[in-house]
């Protein structure tokens, strides 16, 4: 089954085109990474994929089915992903009100939401802070705090923006357990948009290079990395491209 099927997507701000995809299926189940040089449409397309931009043109399906013919069709297709930002906002409240805030939106009875939440924070190793200041975080805390947010509304989707972008080595490592664990235990799929070249390798069982909105070259981690088809991809693996 397709998770996403796209094809003539179009996005442009003022007269730039920011994303020109011709077509793009990704299967469920799967870790994608999604690499690009700045400016190269990454986090516009996380945004049309999970419904908080709309396309100019173009068409998107999900699981099988068109996206965007109702309201009431859009909530229940956004209900499904949930999307982790590099610099997450989070409310200045306690860890646990932070964590709990989609539950509540959703109306889930009190007890389970604590249930929940608990065993959110327990999965990204944060037991322990449930009372403390969702505000007062490092990053990596931080970080791991917007996963078990994410989690704990048991996406189909994982759309990930960034989400080690400056942290050191332990917090990414400590991140991409999380993601591997969780998308290996509730078969979640994820796509995780990154700079970090290693991160893809390690996690990710395709990758896809975007260059000027376009998609350059898909394919399993280990042949887009090790046996790159297009000249772009070497270019951009080896640091000689020039933008
Ligand atoms: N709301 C907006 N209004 C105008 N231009 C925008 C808007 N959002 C994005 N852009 C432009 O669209 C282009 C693609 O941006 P996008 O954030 O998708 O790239 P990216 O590949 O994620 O970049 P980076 O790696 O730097 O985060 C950029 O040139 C950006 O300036």
């Amino acid at each position: 089954m397709n998770l996403f099927e796209v094809s003539g997507l179009k996005k442009s701000f003022g007269d730039r085109t920011v994303l020109n995809i011709n077509e793009l299926a990704l299967q469920t189940g799967k870790i994608y990474a999604v690499l690009g040089p700045n400016g190269s449409g990454k986090t516009t397309l996380l945004r049309i994929l999970n419904l908080l931009l709309a396309p100019d043109s173009g068409r998107i399906k999900f699981m099988g089915g068109d996206i965007g013919i109702s309201q009431a069709d859009r909530l229940s297709v956004s209900r499904q992903m949930c999307m982790v930002f590099q610099r997450p906002f989070m409310f200045r409240s306690t860890v646990f009100n932070n964590v709990a805030y989609g539950l509540k939106l959703r109306r889930v009875a009190k007890s389970e939401c604590e249930r929940r939440v608990n065993e959110a924070l327990d999965f990204v190793g944060m037991g322990n802070f449930a009372k403390h200041s969702a505000t007062r975080l490092s990053g990596g805390e931080t970080q791991r705090i917007a996963l078990a947010r994410a989690l704990v509304l048991q996406p189909r989707v994982l759309l990930l923006d960034e989400p080690t972008a400056n942290l050191d080595p332990g917090s990414v490592q400590h991140i991409e357990e999380i993601i591997r664990k969780y998308h290996q235990e509730y078969n979640t799929s994820v796509i995780i948009v990154t700079h970090n070249l290693f991160q893809a390798k390690r996690i990710a069982d395709e990758s896809i290079l975007l260059i000027n909105g376009e998609v350059v070259e898909r394919a399993y981690t280990a042949e887009f990395f090790d046996h790159p088809r297009e000249l772009r991809t070497r270019q951009f693996l080896d640091g000689t491209m020039v933008y």
